[in-house]
């Protein structure tokens, strides 16, 4: 409490811990002049990376949080900092972290999985149409709006994001190309083939959520797990497969893709039939309405407009 900014105390209470990161914690607060609930994240600047990188990573990840404005993406309410923490105020999460979710149910009913995978496609959709890629998804980094099945995900944590600088290298193009390195053109710099490591991830997330236990596992063979994952290498223990559908492993695979030219993308999994499942699509459009329309039927948004007829898209693209 000692070294919290007078602002943010004057604003909010902060009260007990809530959840822990490797990079900071996370706290209950409650605002004093409403009493709404919030959590603070507070993130320590003295943290493992480097004194540029940290402030480069942080003012990216403020300007995202501060832009992004997706349903299945954290929204934040306030911002502070001292001269070792940042204080993000964020809305308050209850269900908690999807890792623990997963940890104590052992692995997820498949309808449940495909609820939250479907709404963690949406999020980073959403994120990479507007040139943002996450490189940071983890179960971590994916929350639960209660402790019910049927709930609101949201991702959050962009500390590692990157925003798409086509500018940057329209600029390097521009130069001499002749110290250039060849990766440079052929996209393998960390703005070209950069979406399709949020992919990859999407595929670790979903295969953790279907089966209770990571692809990627140092006890699985002599193999390192870097190995592993640098050879697609990753171990269906039947025990924990045989529930689950064909369809849902195939979007497993289609993912876990080494060459990410041949991954497949999140627009892709969006229209994978394991997701054409009209009963999930309704239920993840009705929690992703803006809160209090989730119940009254649809009201029609644009009287004068003919009222389309068709089926909700089966993606939420139109949400972004
Ligand atoms: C922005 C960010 N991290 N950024 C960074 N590490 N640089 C960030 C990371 C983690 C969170 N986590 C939470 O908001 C969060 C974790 C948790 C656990 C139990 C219960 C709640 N809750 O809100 O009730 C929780 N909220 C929120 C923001």
């Amino acid at each position: 409490q000692s070294s919290l900014p007078r602002a943010l105390q004057d604003k909010y209470v902060l009260t007990r811990r809530i959840g822990t990161g490797v990079c900071g914690e996370v706290r209950l607060a409650f605002e004093r002049s409403t009493c709404r609930k919030f959590a603070v994240k507070i993130i320590n600047k003295k943290n493992f990376q480097s004194e540029g990188t940290a402030t480069r990573n942080a003012e990216t990840e403020i300007e995202i949080l501060q832009r992004v404005d997706h349903p299945c993406l954290i929204k934040t309410e306030d911002f502070y900092q001292t001269e070792d923490s940042y204080y993000i105020v964020l809305e308050l999460m209850e269900g908690g972290e999807l890792f623990h979710r997963v940890k104590s149910q052992q692995q997820l009913d498949e309808g449940v999985a495909k609820l939250y995978f479907y709404q963690m496609l949406c999020a980073v959709q959403y994120l990479h149409r507007n040139g943002i890629i996450h490189r940071d998804l983890k179960p971590e980094n994916v929350l639960l709006s209660s402790s019910e099945d049927e709930c609101l995900i949201k991702v959050t944590d962009f500390n590692q994001s990157r925003i798409l600088e086509e500018a940057a290298l329209m600029r390097t193009l521009c130069g001499t190309p002749s110290y250039l390195a060849p990766e440079v053109f052929t996209h393998a710099s960390s703005t070209g083939y950069g979406l399709a490591v949020d992919a990859w991830s999407l595929g670790v997330l979903l295969f953790v959520c279907l089966s209770g236990y990571a692809p990627f596992h140092e006890s699985f063979g002599e193999r390192s797990v870097t190995e592993q994952i640098i050879h697609g290498e990753f171990t269906m223990v039947p025990s924990k497969w045989r529930r689950v559908s064909n369809q849902a492993k195939d979007v497993v695979r289609k993912l876990l893709v080494v060459d990410p030219k041949l991954r497949m993308t999140v627009d892709e999994a969006l229209q994978h039939p394991w997701l054409q499942d009209q009963p999930m699509l309704q239920t993840a459009h009705r929690l992703m309405k803006p809160a209090g329309r989730g119940d009254e039927d649809d009201e029609d948004d644009a009287p004068s407009a003919a009222v389309s007829t068709e089926a909700e898209p089966s993606s939420a693209g139109s949400l972004n």
